[in-house]
């Protein structure tokens, strides 16, 4: 096979020389060819298409975090070309969600041996693709600190957290999905095509990637103690204080800017978002199921 690895050499505050060796390492002694992408930080997607176009490859294989895997998700969306991924980013979300094991050459064997998922994107604004977890308000917020700051790993987290606390406000949303228009005062509210973030908090107990839709969930309270949960262990969200609803579309609209987030990628303060499920748009290799 033909592999193009897609290496984000920053992901997760790790040096990555130890898993091109095992790319490599596994590659021969399979007899599989690899490419190695090393990102830029800078028109990465430009980047990976030519390289696409140049390599023809058999599977494009994220290497690093969510945003690695949305980049090169974005790049084999709607074709038939399988992407993998290995497990290199601080949190991990989408491979926790797919059972991608994070040891590096187990998760390339999956690449090579694994079973292929068609999974669902969620299509926002009709310009941007989530895969895993989208929201706005105060998560949103946390991610913008986290990623203005470059805090890496679980302390900078505690220190958005704290952050977060002292600045957030209660957002004021009207979501309109069919016919019928919900409205609400809520801390936060998630588009959830998985079930719950990297670092451990199952927010949408319920979500499947490949069901053909996705959830929004209501947020309306949020304990210090919860949010500091949220990041430390796997823990569900007290359902009392949480909305979920399963859609195919959503439209939001807030009453002030709020803080928006797609994959883990800040993206900037919006009053308004449309959202809508495009069903099994990537080609995921996952670990084969049992017979
Ligand atoms: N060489 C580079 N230098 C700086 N930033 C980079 C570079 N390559 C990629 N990036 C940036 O890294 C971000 C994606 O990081 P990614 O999500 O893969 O890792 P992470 O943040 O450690 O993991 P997680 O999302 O699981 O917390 C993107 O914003 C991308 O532009």
């Amino acid at each position: 096979m033909n592999i193009l690895f897609v290496i984000n050499p920053v992901s997760g505050g790790k040096d990555k020389a130890d898993w091109e060796h095992a790319i490599q390492a596994f590659c021969q002694q399979f007899d599989h060819t690899a490419h190695l992408l090393l990102l830029t930080g800078h028109a990465d997607d430009s980047l990976l298409r030519d390289q696409v176009r140049a390599i023809r490859p058999d599977r494009v294989v994220a290497v690093g975090g969510d945003g690695t895997v949305k980049l090169v998700a974005e790049e084999v969306l709607g074709t038939s070309t399988p992407m993998g991924i290995l497990p290199a980013g601080s949190a991990n979300g989408l491979a926790f969600e797919l059972n991608i094991p994070p040891v590096v050459e187990e998760a390339l064997s999956v690449i090579v041996n694994g079973d292929i998922e068609a999974i669902d994107t969620i299509c926002i604004d009709d310009s941007d693709n989530c895969l895993h977890l989208s929201d706005i308000g105060m998560n949103a917020q946390l991610v913008n600190y986290y990623q203005q700051n470059n805090w890496r790993g679980k302390l900078g987290y505690a220190r958005g957290v704290f952050r977060v606390l002292l600045r957030h406000r209660l957002l004021k949303v009207s979501l309109q999905m069919d016919d019928k228009v919900i409205h609400r005062a809520a801390i936060m509210v998630v588009l959830a095509n998985a079930r719950g973030y990297g670092t451990g908090a199952v927010i949408n107990p319920d979500g499947k990637l490949d069901d053909g839709v996705f959830e929004v969930v209501i947020v309306r309270r949020l304990s210090v103690w919860a949010l500091l949960k949220m990041f430390w262990q796997y823990s569900p969200f007290d359902p009392s204080v949480v909305d979920i609803i399963p859609t195919k579309s959503v439209h939001i609209t807030t009453r002030r800017k709020a803080y928006f987030q797609v994959d883990g990628e800040y993206r900037g303060r919006v009053t308004e978002i449309r959202a809508t499920i495009r069903p099994g748009q990537v080609k995921m290799m996952v670990p084969k199921k049992p017979a």
